[in-house]
């Protein structure tokens, strides 16, 4: 393909189950050297036809914790979007922490994907080495704690109290589930090849990847380079780039992603309940205002709450950040959970944040947004109307600054991870726009 074609077609379509791990595979790319765009919902061809520039676009859907008919869909819709523009390669990205539950849409949706592409194998590389996930043997590791064990096994709505992926995964799936160990990657490219190749001759289509480096990483990108469907967490993508121009699928150079050039009030909004967001709320409250969130307030009476909430906001200095958590510790979680019912608490926080963002976003000028959460993050750019991102510099492993490319005025994002970033996160983030 001539260099010029190459400017034309987006390399590379990504499929995300959740907001912050959108932007956390866009961040990877961007890394890699790919120019990337997210678009946040279920797009159609017309919306992505506009995106030419892109070598890779990013869907961030909200579909890790719905159901698994909805999930297929929209990731469905998102795919023939991105088939219709030309794309023909494609990554389904999860949590680098598996996040799912035995029902979960983990199998279901790579399934879908796998049909409609017609396609008979592909790996799940979960892996991110550089933010401490590696895959020994089929078993995810965090840190140096089994996933079960890493405090994942606390998460409000998708308790991760299994750390082999193989059995884990057989639960959300009746195919042929298979691994490529360490042994298979240490020798190199081939020799993954050689491993994959036996194992679809033995019918096995999903194939689990150990990984323990980056290095592993790199080789195992060069070996799925040619395969129209990868699913993982967003570490294999920043290898993923150099693969594909070796194979010559895409243009040479790097550029160096623009911080937002947003001025104007911060808010920081917590709904991850993670010991990472945890602790990182706790340092941010020694240095600026913080709300609490009432979570049995908002269970009985949401508007009250939230007309609290403006009113609390509307007398900061508007030199100062302000914080709003509704991050707890399990203990007090099981409590609301056991008085009001899991999912009706995580899908009413997740609601009543983004209703509050959208008002302090309208009535009191915040414009610079550090949101932490998967799902609560979803929510609120969901709530903002927001369509698109351009993904800016790194702030820490996973989490890059974006901008909004549409609604009524910019908007500077950080969607973090609830895992990622260092206790001073929040501090941190804000500091780069100074
Ligand atoms: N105090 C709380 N009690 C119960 N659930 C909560 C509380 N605070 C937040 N949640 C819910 O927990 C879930 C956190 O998920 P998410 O935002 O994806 O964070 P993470 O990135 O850590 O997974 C959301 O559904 C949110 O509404
Ligand atoms: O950890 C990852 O791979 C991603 O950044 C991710 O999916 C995070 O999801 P969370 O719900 O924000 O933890």
């Amino acid at each position: 393909m001539s260099e010029k074609n190459l400017e034309r077609n987006a390399v590379l379509g990504c499929i995300a189950d959740d907001v912050t791990g959108a932007t956390d595979l866009a961040n990877n790319l961007v890394q890699g050297g790919m120019r990337v765009v997210q678009v946040l919902g279920a797009p159609d061809a017309k919306t992505l036809a506009r995106l030419s520039e892109a070598d890779a676009i990013v869907v961030a859907l909200k579909t890790r914790s719905i159901l698994a008919q909805d999930a297929i869909s929209q990731s469905l819709k998102s795919l023939n979007a991105l088939r219709e523009i030309g794309v023909a390669r494609f990554y389904f990205k999860y949590c680098s922490t598996f996040d799912s539950t035995e029902h979960g849409n983990i199998g279901p949706v790579s399934e879908a994907l796998m049909d409609a592409l017609g396609v008979e194998q592909t790996v799940f590389c979960p892996a991110f080495p550089r933010a401490g996930r590696t895959v020994y043997h089929g078993h995810l590791f965090v840190g140096d704690s089994l996933l079960n064990e890493s405090g994942m096994q606390s998460h409000p709505i998708n308790p991760m109290t299994d750390a082999n992926l193989i059995r884990f995964l057989a639960k959300q799936t009746s195919r042929g589930i298979g691994l490529v160990s360490y042994d298979d990657i240490r020798p190199g490219v081939s020799s993954v090849e050689e491993r994959l190749s036996r194992l679809r001759r033995d019918g096995v289509s999903m194939v689990v990847t150990d990984t323990c480096s980056d290095e592993n990483l790199a080789t195992l990108a060069s070996a799925c380079a040619s395969m129209p469907l990868v699913t993982g967490g967003s570490g294999l993508a920043h290898f993923l780039p150099d693969a594909y121009r070796k194979c010559g699928l895409l243009r040479s150079g790097t550029f160096a992603p623009e911080i937002p050039s947003v001025k104007g009030r911060s808010l920081i909004v917590a709904g991850s309940c993670s010991k990472a967001t945890t602790a990182q709320v706790k340092y941010m409250q020694e240095k600026c205002p913080c709300y609490a969130v009432d979570v049995a307030a908002v269970m009985e009476d949401d508007a009250a709450e939230l007309e609290k909430i403006v009113q609390w906001a509307g007398q900061v200095d508007v030199s100062q950040p302000v914080l709003i958590a509704s991050s707890a510790a399990p203990d007090k979680i099981a409590e609301m959970q056991s008085r009001f019912g899991a999912m009706e608490v995580a899908l009413a926080i997740e609601n009543f944040l983004a209703a509050t963002t959208v008002r302090l976003v309208s009535d009191l000028g915040f414009n610079r947004l550090v949101l932490a959460g998967g799902e609560t993050s979803g929510a609120i750019v969901r709530e903002l109307s927001i369509g698109a991102l351009k993904i800016g510099p790194e702030i820490c492993t996973g989490v890059p600054w974006t901008e909004s490319l549409d609604g009524e005025r910019p908007l500077a994002l950080v969607l973090k991870s609830g895992n990622f970033g260092g206790v001073g996160f929040f501090e941190s983030a804000l500091e780069m726009l100074k």
